[in-house]
C-alpha cells in the first residue's frame, strides 16, 4: 500500500497521493470509538512526514485519537485544526474499486475525506515550518459518543497544549467540489439522542386482551412525538424529531412484550432542544399511563451543542475566502446537522466551514459520494489562510 514509502515533496502530499490515501481511509471506515485501523494508518503517514517540529501525541483515555503539534519558529499563538475520524452503521451502496471493506460501516459523511485533508495540510506544514504554532487534532466518535468532547475533558488542550483558535470543515453534498461555504454565528444545530425501552407483556397474536402490546404503543409515542414540532416549537425557530430506529418482536403471531427506538433532536438554539426535550419526556409519561407499561426513557445531548461560529475569527476568515480569486465562496444558511464541534467552540474561539464535494446523494446516504477534486482545493484554501493569517499582528 502507498502508505508505507510516500516519497512526500517539498509541497507536502501531492494531489495523486491525498486521494489515494482518501480511497484507501474509505476502504477502512470503523465505527465511533473503534477507530483502530484508521488510527493507526494515519499514524503510518504522519511518521513519514519530518518530525523535527513535529510531536505525535497520544491519549491512553481515547486510544485511537492523535494530536499532532507543529513547533512554530517564533509562536504568537496555536492555531488548531480538527477532523474527526469515525464512519456510520450504513452498507456501502456505490460501485467503486474503493469502496467499503467492512460490511455495514461506510464513511457516509465524507470524514475520509475530512482526515486526507488534514493529513494534506499537515503535510505541507511538516516541510515549511511555521511561525506559529499548529496543533491538528484527529478526533474519534464524531457520530455519537462526543469525542470532542472528550478529548477536551482529558485535559490533553490545557497548558502547552491550549489552542487560541480552532478550525474545521464539514462536507456538503450540494455544494460544487471544492467551494467554501461559511456564515458568522450558528451553523449547525444542536442535538440530543433519544433512546426509550419499552416494556410491557408479550402473549399470543390471539389473545390480545391477555397482553401488553408495546408495538402499538410504541407506534402511538412515535405519531405523537411528531406533534412536538408541528404544534410546539415556534415555525420561526424550527426543530426535528427523527426516529431513525425501532426495533420489536419476533414473529408475527407473537404479541411484542419489549420494543426500542433511537432517535435524535435537532434546534439550532439551546432554549428549543430543551422544550422539545420537556415534550418528549412528557409525551413518553403520557403513553406509560395510557399503556399500563413503562418506558426508560434517556435524552442524551452530551457534547452536541449548537455549532455557533465565533464572530471575529469567522469575520477573518470569510475575509480571506471571499477576497481570494482562487476561491469559490459562498454564504450558508445554517443546518440541522449536529456536530460535538459544537463543544469544542463552546471552548475554544473557533468555526466551522463547509467544504462542497458535489456528492449525487445526501450527507449518511448509502450512495454518498465526494468528488476528490475538493481535497486539494480545502488543502490549499486552508494553507493559504494559515500563512496569511500568521502574518498578523492579533
Ligand atoms: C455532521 C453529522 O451528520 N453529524 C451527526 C451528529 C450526530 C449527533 C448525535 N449522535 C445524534 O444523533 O443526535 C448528525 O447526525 O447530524
Amino acid at each position: 500500500m502507498i502508505i508505507d514509502d510516500l516519497q512526500i515533496a517539498d509541497c507536502g502530499l501531492t494531489e495523486a497521493q491525498l486521494i489515494d490515501i482518501r480511497r484507501y481511509l474509505h476502504q477502512i471506515p470503523e465505527l465511533a470509538l473503534q477507530e483502530v485501523q484508521t488510527s493507526a494508518t494515519l499514524k503510518a503517514i504522519m511518521h513519514q512526514f519530518k518530525q523535527d517540529h513535529i510531536e505525535i501525541i497520544t491519549l491512553p483515555e481515547l486510544p485511537t485519537a492523535i494530536l499532532v503539534k507543529v513547533h512554530g519558529t517564533n509562536a504568537q499563538r496555536t492555531i488548531g485544526y480538527r477532523t474527526d475520524m469515525d464512519a456510520l452503521a450504513v452498507s456501502e451502496d456505490n460501485d467503486l474499486s474503493f469502496k467499503s471493506t467492512n460490511p455495514g460501516k461506510m464513511h457516509a459523511c465524507g470524514h475520509d475525506i475530512h482526515m486526507t485533508v488534514a493529513l494534506g495540510i499537515l503535510s505541507y506544514f511538516a516541510n515549511h515550518q511555521p511561525s506559529d504554532n499548529l496543533i491538528f487534532i484527529f478526533q474519534p466518535a464524531e457520530e455519537n459518543f462526543a469525542g470532542g468532547m472528550r478529548l477536551y475533558e482529558s485535559g490533553i488542550l490545557s497548558g502547552a497544549n491550549q489552542i487560541d483558535e480552532l478550525y474545521a470543515l464539514h462536507t456538503n453534498p450540494d455544494l460544487a467540489a471544492g467551494t467554501i461555504g461559511c456564515r458568522n454565528g450558528t451553523l449547525f444545530a444542536g442535538t440530543t439522542e433519544i433512546h426509550a425501552e419499552f416494556t410491557g407483556i408479550s402473549g399470543h397474536a390471539a389473545f390480545p386482551h391477555q397482553a401488553n402490546d408495546m408495538v402499538v404503543a410504541l407506534s402511538q409515542w412515535l405519531v405523537q412525538l411528531q406533534t412536538i414540532v408541528a404544534r410546539n416549537v415556534d415555525p420561526i425557530k424550527g426543530g426535528v424529531v427523527t426516529i431513525g430506529n425501532v426495533s420489536a418482536g419476533t414473529a408475527n403471531n407473537v404479541i411484542a412484550g419489549s420494543a426500542q427506538a433511537h432517535g435524535t433532536i435537532r434546534a439550532l438554539q439551546q432554549p428549543t432542544i430543551d422544550l422539545i426535550k420537556e415534550r418528549v419526556t412528557a409525551i413518553t409519561r403520557g403513553i406509560e399511563a395510557s399503556f399500563g407499561c413503562q418506558i426508560k426513557l434517556t435524552l442524551n445531548q452530551d457534547g452536541y451543542f449548537p455549532v455557533v461560529n465565533a464572530p471575529q475569527i469567522t469575520a477573518r476568515f470569510i475575509n480571506y475566502v471571499s477576497s481570494n480569486p482562487a476561491i469559490n465562496y459562498v454564504e450558508t444558511q445554517p443546518a440541522m446537522t449536529g456536530e460535538d464541534f459544537g463543544y469544542l467552540v463552546a471552548k475554544i474561539p473557533g468555526m466551522m466551514f463547509w467544504l462542497g464535494v458535489d456528492s449525487p446523494a445526501a450527507l449518511h446516504s448509502s450512495k454518498y459520494l465526494a468528488n476528490e477534486a475538493a481535497i486539494m482545493a480545502a488543502v490549499k484554501t486552508m494553507i493559504g489562510f494559515i500563512e496569511s493569517r500568521m502574518k498578523e499582528e492579533d
